[in-house]
């Protein structure tokens, strides 16, 4: 009789076959974790590593204050937003690497409705949001004497009308996984005359993304996840090349200004996407995140996605034959999907603490959520296997409900 999930050597046969199995060693993975959080927080690269003891020593240690010449640092953020344009498919000078999702969204909320003062009344999102996006349109409708309209996504589309501000959504579902389609969504607000902020954490690196043929104008996203750009990344921050000459940022920073180093009293901002830059970059950081990129760049982003769909439909078909206690809350299909998988279970808290215990590291999100990220650089088949065969264990014999595993941790 044949197994109704894939075996063991089944697994390491797709291993053996995977186009992207030499990726894994570009990477630092710890001895014995299976790492299924890369979409909160990605794996380090070997090559960063490397660069960021260049960055150190030389670049800061010898170079001084003249690595901002010598080493370009100055021309980083729109560098490495080019870098990340090409990800995206947006153009060169239309995306800017600065400051945190949080700040970006921010600055861009803030000056979307400068441009376009009046009588609309609410800015629309999506209720379940990321927290973050929610809390800023909360504070920016504050701001405006606007409400918030924050909506499930089946009445998002029926709620774009005459009074609709601005709308603010994250293209894939932190919890999830759920995908918009950004064409689609993107036409309606279109129709309307409404601009819409896309944010794409947990999609760059992760799904494909084309913003020209999407005819998206506005987005942020995230640079510590798919990207692997280290701890508290800097975020980037795109605006469509036509939509730029309309637009100033809500904070006037020197770094924003035409000319720096001019030193005026009067700002003048930055032609182009750089007008979007407030302070000093934290140049240790955007290196780090360079070295990220390129290694993303370098990788077949066909190549990536495939991969990422044969993951989930791996680990799916393994999850419902092994552990059918905990439900899938991803959608199956690989076009309104990102690249994590979710499943809900009365007690993914103590869960997923036993199941980091056992050495794979999956996160838990509020209420009931055990999410696993999937990666196709630096994960396989029978990574996904034995992550599987443990927790089905773990669900068993029941060790979740030790007392250990019940204690919250600050950072969940
Ligand atoms: C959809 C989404 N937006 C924003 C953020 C937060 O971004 P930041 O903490 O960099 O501001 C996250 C994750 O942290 C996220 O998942
Ligand atoms: N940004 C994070 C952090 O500073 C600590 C722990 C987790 C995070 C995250 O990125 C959370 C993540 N955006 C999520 O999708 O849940």
């Amino acid at each position: 009789m044949t197994s109704p999930y894939p075996s063991l050597s089944e697994a390491e046969a797709r291993d053996a076959a995977d186009p992207l199995r030499e990726w894994r060693d570009r990477f630092v993975l710890p001895e014995g974790v299976i790492y299924l959080d890369g979409n909160s927080l990605g794996a380090l690269p070997r090559a960063t590593s490397v660069l960021m003891r260049d960055a150190v020593d030389r670049q800061w240690g010898s170079g001084l204050i003249r690595s901002w010449n010598d080493a370009d640092w100055i021309g980083a953020p729109r560098r490495i937003g080019d870098k990340i344009a090409q990800l995206i498919r947006a153009a060169p000078g239309e995306v800017v690497v600065c400051d945190s999702v949080t700040v970006n969204l921010y600055k861009l909320m803030m000056a979307l409705l400068a441009a376009r003062p009046g009588q609309d009344k609410s800015i629309l999102t999506e209720s379940g949001n990321f927290p973050t996006d929610l809390h800023v349109a909360a504070g920016v409708a504050r701001q405006h004497g606007m409400t918030l309209d924050a909506l499930p996504r089946d009445q998002i589309a029926d709620r774009i009308g005459p009074d609709t501000a601005l709308i603010v959504l994250t293209h894939v579902h932190y919890k999830t996984g759920e995908r918009f389609d950004i064409a689609g969504v993107q036409a309606l607000a279109d129709a309307h005359n409404v601009p819409l902020i896309w944010d794409l954490s947990h999609s760059v690196g992760a799904v494909p993304l084309d913003m020209g043929s999407d005819t998206a104008r506005f987005a942020v996203g995230c640079g510590y996840k798919y990207l692997n750009g280290g701890p508290g990344a800097p975020g980037f921050l795109y605006v469509s090349a036509e939509a730029l000459e309309f637009l100033g940022s809500p904070i006037q920073g020197w770094m924003g200004h035409a000319s720096p180093f001019a030193m005026t009293d009067g700002y003048i901002p930055a032609p182009g996407i750089e007008r979007f830059l407030a302070g000093t970059p934290p140049m240790l950081s955007l290196l780090a995140l360079e070295g990220g990129i390129d290694l993303m760049l370098e990788a077949d982003s066909d190549a990536l996605w495939s991969k990422s769909r044969a993951l989930f439909d791996f680990l799916t078909q393994l999850m419902a034959a092994r552990c059918p206690d905990l439900a899938p809350i991803t959608p199956e299909r690989a076009d309104q999907r990102g690249s994590h998988a979710s499943f809900a279970h009365p007690h993914a808290w103590p869960i997923n603490r036993a199941l980091i215990e056992a050495g794979v590291i999956g996160d838990f999100r509020t209420p009931d959520v055990l999410r696993l990220g999937l990666t196709p650089l630096y994960l396989g088949f029978v990574d996904l296997w034995q992550a599987v065969d443990r927790l089905a264990a773990i669900i068993d014999d029941g060790r979740w409900k030790r007392a250990e595993f019940s204690t919250m941790s600050k950072v969940t």
